[in-house]
């Protein structure tokens, strides 16, 4: 045999085998101390810096920090903007063992996530979130397969922009109430108020609309009181970035607090959620007739789709949570930006006088002639995303981009902050402007699909094969709530108590802190408008669950 053709190839085990061997023959010269530092050290260097991968071609992964992190403090999104100052439009993160990607630029999105949208469209199974909480379900923690697409067919067909046009009589009657009980209870002006629990029960009774076929204001019911909080529990136990118990493996097998209520979650998910799904069956059996909804089309074709009885609690959940506490967020953004902004309102002003007049005020359709209105919700989206990291997308198998190596299961990040602070497609990316949207014709929806990525008005909604399927219903939903509010109110600060801006709730939305305003009425048309309607009391209690003011 030839022993010099041999090649010696290192496995990992060799290698680790041989370190051994070196540390061992080290220790026998030098002190048991030396050796404990030298193995501490390696330890600690293991677990807290940067691994530099390479591919067999030896392509890096993108540049990025030197350290790994258990988890990122409070406001991740500071951070990461930082580093996307140092590192540029791609870089990537270790969050113990996990590769995170994050992508800052436009061109790059849509390049890896709509373009290559075949490979970066499943998601990282998080321990509290897909593992423990949604068991991989509710569309959003389901990895891209043919469950998802499933699923996904589904929400998108009660989600369509043509079937929401549909529910056009919903948001309008209960933008109508947003109103009214906003006049009646501010006494026209005199008394200042916390909007939160309005716009809460606006978002509740059209999410139990569309889900349920139903109201908080008509059905009282105590199932319906359960399941409100369950959507902020959830938003406070999950975060793409801040729960350790995600990044560093053994605390998974601890018996911790936050373990067990991410499992009392899901329990009580399956059986509230599971209770209001058989509360509709119900009503179908003794032949009521039940408003098109999700669970409606979920009973129908629960056998012919082949969905589990869990399959139908997890979906009811992705819209109950997935859609409240984003779209009343954004309409509380808006509300705590309008005291500060002055001639903001006075040109939307100028817009519905002019475009309406003030004997009748915005109706959904009315969308397209109000492009100041629209413009200040997409102003309010990109300065205030409810989601400043959207939903992670991972990826399907090692891709090579631009000489860098993304390996198979990297988490790709969307980092909404950064790219909605980008100067070049921004000027001046903190003030805000809705002027920058004086251009834009398009609804969010047509803009998420124009070519042109710098195009785009905003990546609120996420973006490629898992972009928002609720866009639609929440453009409508805020718009109509956004342009009456306009339409009615000038909106003023309570002497020394500003809104604040900067600071916020929630780990993976956002709201922001509580706060006072004064909603002073426009003009005297406002009291004819809204005696056309009469409110069906006693949802107030719900609202406050709902948002977690109480
Ligand atoms: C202002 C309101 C909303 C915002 C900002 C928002 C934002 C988002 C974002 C960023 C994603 C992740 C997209 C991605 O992975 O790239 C998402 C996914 C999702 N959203 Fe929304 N959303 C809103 C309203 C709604 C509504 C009203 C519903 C349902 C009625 C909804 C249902 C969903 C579902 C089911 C997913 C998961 C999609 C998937 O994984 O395939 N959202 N949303």
């Amino acid at each position: 045999m030839n022993y010099s053709s041999l090649k010696i190839r290192l496995t990992p085990m060799s290698m680790a085998e041989s370190t051994l061997s070196g540390i061992t023959a080290f220790a026998r010269v030098t002190s048991p101390s030396v050796v404990i530092l030298i193995l501490l050290v390696a330890c600690i260097s293991h677990l807290c810096l940067r691994k530099n991968l390479k591919d067999k071609d030896g392509h890096p992964i993108p540049p990025g920090p030197p350290f790994r992190f258990p988890f990122l403090f409070k406001y991740p999104e500071r951070i990461l903007h930082r580093w996307t100052k140092k590192y540029g439009g791609i870089y990537s993160v270790w969050m113990g063992d996990q590769l995170f990607v994050v992508l800052n630029d436009p061109v790059i999105v849509r390049d890896l996530l709509v373009v290559h949208g075949a490979n970066f469209s499943s998601r990282h199974n998080y321990f509290m979130k897909n593992q423990t909480i949604l068991e991989g379900g509710a569309i959003t923690a389901t990895p891209y397969d043919d469950t998802w697409r499933k699923h996904r067919r589904i929400a998108n067909s009660i989600l369509a922009p043509k079937v929401v046009e549909g529910y056009s009589d919903v948001l309008e009657y209960e933008s109508h109430m947003l109103i009214q009980s906003l006049y009646h209870d501010t006494k026209q002006g005199e008394v200042p108020i916390n909007p939160a629990r309005y716009v809460g029960r606006y978002v509740l009774n059209n999410m139990l609309s569309v889900t349920f076929g139903t109201r908080a204001g008509s059905v009282a019911d105590p199932v319906i009181k359960r399941a409100l909080p369950l959507g902020n529990e959830f938003m406070k136990l999950t975060g793409p970035w801040s729960n350790a118990v995600d990044f560093i493996k053994p605390l998974q097998w601890v018996p911790t607090r936050t373990r067990s209520r991410g499992r009392k979650l899901r329990r009580d998910f399956l059986e509230v959620y599971g209770t209001m799904i058989n509360l509709v069956k119900d009503r179908m059996a003794i032949g009521e007739e039940v408003p098109d909804c999700l669970v409606k089309s979920l009973l129908e074709y629960q056998v012919e789709e082949q969905l589990s009885w869990t399959d139908m609690c997890l979906l009811t959940t992705a819209f109950a949570t997935g859609g409240s506490h984003s779209t009343s967020g954004t309409i509380q953004w808006f509300l705590a930006f309008m005291p500060t902004h002055p001639d903001i309102q006075v040109k939307a002003h100028e817009e519905l006088d002019r475009v309406l007049g003030r004997e009748h005020w915005p109706a959904p359709e009315d969308e397209k002639r109000l492009p100041y209105v629209r413009a200040i919700v997409k102003e309010v989206l990109r300065c205030h995303s409810p989601f400043w990291m959207a939903t992670p997308h991972a990826s399907d198998r090692d891709f090579v981009y631009r000489g860098m190596y993304i390996p198979a299961k990297s988490v790709m990040m969307l980092n909404c902050y950064s790219l909605h602070h980008n100067e070049e497609r921004y000027p001046e990316p903190f003030t805000f402007n809705p002027d920058r949207y004086f251009d834009d014709h398009y609804s969010s929806t047509e803009s998420s699909k124009l070519p042109n990525a710098m195009d785009r008005d905003h990546w609120a909604f996420g973006a490629g094969r898992r972009i928002c399927p609720g866009m639609p219903i929440a453009e409508k939903e805020i718009f109509l709530a956004i342009s009456r509010l306009l339409w009615a109110f000038q909106i003023e600060p309570v002497i020394g108590e500003l809104p604040c801006l900067d600071e916020y709730e929630g780990n993976s939305g956002r709201t922001p802190l509580p706060y006072r305003i004064r909603l002073v009425p426009r003009h005297d048309h406002l009291h004819h408008v809204l005696d056309t309607k009469q409110e069906v009391p006693g949802s107030f209690d719900l609202a406050d669950e709902f948002i977690g003011h109480k």
